[in-house]
């Protein structure tokens, strides 16, 4: 059976898996593999650390996607190569709405198009929507779990520091065209940063898979800049959250 180029695998090793939970951090992935029963490592290849177990009796595929939309893109398209059709991120983000707080749980309804890959799937006028279902599925599980959410529009973007208007960097500098972009989408509503979402909803939406986003806040932006929380106890509520949404779409 034909391995995929970067992942090395191939669909036999998923073992039928059609959902695949999505963090950034590769270390992530290893923490998300101990909430599924049997988990074994599939692959550690770049940004790329594969596990896979089950869930409910299901199978189930853990795959870090690294930062940004070009490597995310590649862990999807490979996916979906080797037969899953669900994915869930699960990520950390930076707020930039007053009434967020640090440790809260964002779910992204939809994303701004502040990246570059998701223009190799659709044009920027195609929106970049999480599947209605699987989002849904992340609301129940925070029902379920009693955990406080907010949901709407993330701002999704290519690079942390100029797109996402942060002045601290080496230089200081951030270019023109995206002087006053985070004020404007404080304005328009967007609750968050993070780095992901767009290329995923995008390709997702465009090449008929499902998507949905779970954030944990590490710092509120109109508040300080560098986190100073536990991101220990903000991922295992994401988590939590990530792993019975998976379980409330399996079933
Ligand atoms: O914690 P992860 O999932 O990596 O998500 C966020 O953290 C990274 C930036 O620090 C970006 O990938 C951003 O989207
Ligand atoms: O501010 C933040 C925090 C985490 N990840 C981001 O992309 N931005």
């Amino acid at each position: 059976m034909e391995k995929v180029f970067h992942l090395g695998l191939s669909r036999d090793d998923l073992k039928g898996a059609t959902l695949a939970i999505v963090p950034g951090d590769p270390d992530r992935s290893a923490r998300i593999s101990t909430f599924l029963d049997n988990p074994e490592c599939l692959a550690k290849t770049r940004e790329f650390h594969v596990y896979r177990g089950e869930l409910n009796g299901h199978s189930v595929v853990v795959c870090s996607t690294g930062i940004g939309g070009p490597s995310t893109s590649i862990a999807v398209e490979e996916l979906a190569q080797l037969g899953v059709d669900t994915f869930l991120r699960i990520g950390t983000t930076g707020a930039i709405q007053p009434h967020i707080n640090e440790g809260d749980i964002l779910i992204s309804q939809a994303s701004v198009r502040l990246d570059g890959a998701s223009q190799h799937f659709a044009p920027l006028s195609y929106p970049a929507v999480s599947d209605f279902f699987a989002t849904q599925a992340m609301v129940n599980a925070c029902d379920n779990l009693a955990i406080n959410y907010h949901i709407g529009i993330t701002a999704s973007s290519d690079t942390f520091y100029p797109g996402q208007e942060r002045y601290d960097t080496y230089s200081g500098y951030v270019p023109r065209a995206l002087q006053g972009s985070c004020e404007e989408w404080q304005k328009l509503g967007v609750m968050n940063y993070e780095m992901e979402s767009a290329t995923l909803f995008t390709m997702c939406a465009a090449l008929g898979l499902r998507a949905a986003c779970v954030a944990g806040v590490l710092v509120n932006r109109t508040k300080q800049e560098i986190p100073n929380v536990d991101h220990g106890e903000i991922e295992k509520k994401s988590v939590a959250v990530v792993i019975e949404a998976a379980k409330l779409l399996l079933n």
